[in-house]
């Protein structure tokens, strides 16, 4: 079943949830009365299309319907969940809140994008409080997991367990605080160290550069994996949190910190910001910048995906939901071809010649292979009893292009095989137009002894019925081909 979300507000982050849930599946409503709201909107959605399917290694669901809806009521009234995010001002919101409440249905969710504004806040003079709640999402919302979903006793578990399933859904975090306070948590970490950063720069300490460089060049990066209490234990030595705060405990009273102060942010301050960033970055256009950071946070993510750790192990999980809910297809049909890779290509498998890199075709038939080989019943567990098989060659016809974001789908036929051998010929589509074709010829391998050994009955029966089945079909243009560029020598 499809879900609907209605946005209100599309702005930056308004932008960012429609397409989260539009890359998901979910169909999205937007009401937004600026003129320019569409097009702002479809500088996010592009940037999303260009970054977000090529996260996973799963190809995403066929993406939603996008309505661009001229009431308020027209976005809401159907929809499953409602994300408020208007402009950071509570009485802004509390008139949204009260349209939206008006005209949507009762069991819909909504959610408000607030950075600082309390649950209960929202939820004074609500015709229904119980329906609202915080979940407040960081940008670019498409790219984040993380959203705070801040709650008050109104909401009820049943309500917050729904919205944290529906959020999960969608490849996000749900990061559950169940006492409410101004600017939940994420954002008054975020406000302290902008306020001490602020004092850096007006006091001519560090220049806005030089403040983005000790973030980024090291305690950046380290909070991106194990956050802030796990690093400093680490940082404890063997002896861990106790002895970390042993040492940095009296630093408290030191002066460390001008956080209680807020410099005076006058047009001085505002000027000098300015200027000090447009000599950083001003290189750069907005959207130059935005791509570059989609870019590195695809990457950073991917790396974590390969530790299982932290958002990489979420991305995990999201991915085996991907597949649960049906993207990956299972081939089941002996006469046909069996489908062996139906994946997405990663934003990090780009070359210097902005197009999937070669040694990705071979990744990407070296996964189907496997997925050929767990077919036939070589799979972890057959594996683990000491049988596999190893590849001896490989031949690989590049035919065209292919892009981070597309989607390929690679199909497998058995040329030959049983008793040691394994023959296969892989095709890999972009939707019908074939880009690749690849032969291994493989053996099969006792694991102890690292030598060639025959299949177990069990695999070799299995395999030479697809042998079987797929000789029937005509011999593959291409299959037996040697690379012939000039005569033989
Ligand atoms: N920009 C950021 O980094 C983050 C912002 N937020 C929160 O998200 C909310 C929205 O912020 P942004 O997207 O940054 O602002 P924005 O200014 O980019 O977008 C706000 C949008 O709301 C529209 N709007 C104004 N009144 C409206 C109404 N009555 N009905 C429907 N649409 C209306 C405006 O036309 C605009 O397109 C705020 O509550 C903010 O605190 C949350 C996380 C991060
Ligand atoms: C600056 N901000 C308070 C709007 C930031 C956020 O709310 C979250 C984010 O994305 O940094």
């Amino acid at each position: 079943m499809t879900h609907t979300a209605a946005i209100i507000g599309g702005g930056v982050i308004g932008g960012g949830w429609a397409a989260r849930f539009l890359l998901n599946g979910w169909d999205v409503h937007v009401f937004d009365p600026d003129p320019e709201a569409e097009r702002k909107l479809g500088q996010v959605l592009a940037n999303a299309r260009r970054s977000l399917p090529g996260l996973t290694d799963v190809a995403l669901p066929t993406e939603g319907r996008l309505q661009f809806c001229t009431t308020l009521q027209g976005a809401v009234e159907h929809a499953d969940w409602i994300q408020e995010s208007v402009p950071e001002r509570l009485e802004i919101k509390h008139k949204t809140m009260a349209a939206i409440q008006q005209v949507c249905r009762p069991e819909a969710v909504i959610g408000s994008s607030t950075s600082g504004f309390k649950p209960s806040e929202l939820q004074a003079g609500a015709a229904r409080p119980e329906q609202i709640m915080v979940c407040h999402p960081f940008n670019p919302v498409y790219l984040l997991p993380l959203v705070e979903v801040v709650t008050t006793p109104q909401n009820g578990s049943e309500r917050i367990d729904v919205v944290k399933t529906l959020l999960q859904g969608v490849g996000m975090y749900p990061l559950h605080l169940k006492k409410e306070i101004d600017a939940h948590v994420a954002d008054r970490f975020l406000e302290a160290v902008w306020r001490e950063a602020l004092w850096l720069v007006k006091d001519g300490i560090a220049t806005t550069e030089e403040i983005d460089d000790a973030i980024r060049y090291g305690f950046g990066i380290r909070w991106a994996q194990m956050g802030l209490f796990e690093t400093y234990r680490v940082a404890g030595g063997e002896a861990g949190m106790k002895h970390f705060m042993a040492q940095f405990g009296p630093a408290l009273k030191w002066p460390w910190t001008k956080l209680m102060d807020v410099p005076d942010f006058n047009d001085d301050l505002v000027d000098l910001i300015a200027g000090q960033s447009d000599d950083q970055s001003g290189a750069y256009t907005i959207t130059e910048l935005e791509q570059i950071r989609d870019n590195n946070l695809v990457a950073m993510m991917r790396a974590l995906k390969t530790q299982d750790w932290g958002v990489g192990a979420l991305l995990t999980k999201h991915e085996d939901h991907l597949r649960e809910s049906g993207t990956e297809p299972q081939p089941v049909d002996h006469t046909a071809p069996v489908v062996t890779g139906n994946r997405v290509v990663p934003l990090d498998w780009t070359d210097y010649n902005g197009h999937m890199n070669e040694a990705r075709y071979l990744q990407a038939f070296a996964d189907a292979t496997d997925q050929f080989m767990a077919i036939i019943g070589c799979d972890a567990a057959y594996i683990a009893a000491g049988g596999s098989y190893f590849t001896a060659e490989t031949h690989i016809r590049h035919l065209d292009e292919v892009n981070a974001g597309q989607i390929i789908r690679i199909e497998t036929t058995a040329l030959g095989g049983g008793g040691k051998k394994l023959h296969l010929w892989h095709e890999m589509y972009v939707a019908e137009k074939m880009i690749a074709t690849g032969e291994h010829f493989l053996l099969h391998v006792d694991l102890k002894t690292r030598k060639p050994s025959p299949a177990s009955p069990a695999v070799d029966s299995a395999l030479k019925e697809w042998v079987e089945a797929h000789g029937e079909r005509p011999r593959p243009e291409g299959a037996g081909r040697a690379i012939v560029s000039s005569p033989p020598r």
